[in-house]
């Protein structure tokens, strides 16, 4: 479904992110660990093609769906959420065309599916942080992916939201889908991933949680600053 083997990726010719191996099949759940500023976005942009393979090689197998930061995205703009989730018929039907009914069904099911089919009419901006995401998690699932990749799902974020987006993405994995997540949440990853890329300008470790997250592995990747850990824990390693 997606394989990386030895790739370097970044922009315009100078990497991020380098030394990046690691393979994940169809309903896996790969999550991409690090902290802020490690190549994470970077990586997930490299899988759409907005950032580029400099060396290596990536291999993805589509169609592929996309949920961006909510940081990334001008809330002001003035859209509903019906109309956000209707975007997301854009490349199934073909922009050009006007849509149909059974795209306007497929918008409705994805919405209904995160729980919001009575905010269609509501403007976008007016959303909270959790309803928006769900808002582009639907959008994403309106598209029909067989990979989603996710920056950040849980960044501000209420409770009520994470677990009914984690919900939906359990489901996802159940019928075969695979998705690819960043966070800089260790909590998370241990939950959710099958296995864990960690990142930080290159790849410093991938498998499953239990190896990938030690102390030992994230002190080395981290390079001595402040890391959650786990078991919830903050600690500050030296460098
Ligand atoms: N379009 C771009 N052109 C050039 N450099 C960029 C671009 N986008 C990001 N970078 C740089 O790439 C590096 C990694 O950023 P990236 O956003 O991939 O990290 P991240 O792990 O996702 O961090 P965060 O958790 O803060 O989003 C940063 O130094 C950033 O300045």
């Amino acid at each position: 479904m997606l394989r990386y083997h030895q790739a370097a990726v970044g922009y315009r010719g100078v990497p991020v992110l380098t030394d990046v191996t690691f393979e994940v099949g169809p309903g896996q759940i790969l999550v991409l660990a690090g902290p802020n500023g490690a190549g994470k976005s970077t990586l997930i942009k490299s899988m759409l093609g907005q950032a580029e393979v400099l060396s290596g090689k990536a291999t993805i197998d589509g169609p592929t769906g996309y949920v961006p930061q909510l940081g990334d995205l001008d809330p002001d703009f003035p859209i509903s959420a019906g109309q956000v989730v209707l975007m997301g018929r854009y490349r199934p039907r073909g922009w050009w065309r006007p849509t149909s009914k059974a795209d306007r069904r497929a918008a409705a099911t994805a919405l209904a599916r995160v729980d919001l089919q009575e905010r269609s009419r509501v403007r976008f901006g007016l959303l909270s942080g959790g309803q928006r995401q769900r808002v582009l998690l639907a959008r994403a699932l309106a598209s029909e992916p067989r990979l989603l990749l996710l920056d950040e799902p849980f960044n501000g974020v209420d409770v009520v939201s994470q677990q009914a987006i984690v919900g939906v993405l359990r489901e996802l994995v159940a019928d075969g889908v695979t998705l690819v997540l960043s966070t800089h949440d260790l909590g998370l990853a241990r939950d959710l991933a099958d296995v864990v890329c960690l990142v930080n300008g290159r790849q410093w470790a991938f498998g499953p949680p239990s190896e990938v997250l030690s102390a030992e592995t994230l002190r080395l990747a981290y390079g001595g600053h402040a890391i959650d850990l786990p078991d919830g824990r903050t600690v500050l390693v030296d460098p």
